[in-house]
């Protein structure tokens, strides 16, 4: 499956290293269309080398490409939101994952009746169960 892998750039990359850990391993059977998102070479500045027009663009475009869409939203991100609310408008399956006794997750992801695939987890071996799970469901759709 197509993936696109959706969590904080410029919300903040504290949890950069476990985005990493997950996109390596939705690789290892599936095509992450965002990889860039694990890179920790990537800082809250996001990707310099592009105009914002570009990144929005191209990951729009992706988006529409993608067969589901995973977001990591345990650190609150502009961005992410709006790659949520896009994929509801585009009807596309999404996966939500945010990590337990952090922080709320936003009542305007948490009050949409379209995501109905919220998943509350603690570390990255739950969540990794959780996808295998859900990725396995989709599959078989
Ligand atoms: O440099 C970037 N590259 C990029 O692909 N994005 C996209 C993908 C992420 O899922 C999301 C992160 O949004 P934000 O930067 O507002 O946290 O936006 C966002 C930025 C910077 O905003």
């Amino acid at each position: 499956m197509k993936i696109y892998f959706a969590a904080s750039i410029r919300g903040g990359r504290q949890d950069a290293d476990l985005y990493r850990q997950l996109i390596a391993y939705l690789k290892a059977n599936h095509q992450v269309l965002t990889e860039h998102i694990g890179d920790n070479r990537i800082t809250t500045a996001g990707e310099t080398e592009l105009t914002d027009q570009e990144i929005r663009d191209r990951d729009i475009a992706w988006i529409i490409e993608s067969d589901v869409v995973i977001a990591e939203t345990t650190s609150p991100s502009l961005g992410v939101g709006y790659e949520l609310a896009y994929a509801e408008f585009l009807q596309k399956p999404v996966i939500i994952l945010h990590r337990k006794d952090v922080n709320h997750l936003s009542a305007m992801i948490a009050g949409t009746e379209y995501f109905d695939k919220i998943f509350y987890y603690v570390d990255f071996e739950e969540a990794r169960q959780i996808l295998d799970q859900q990725l396995k469901t989709l599959g078989n759709d």
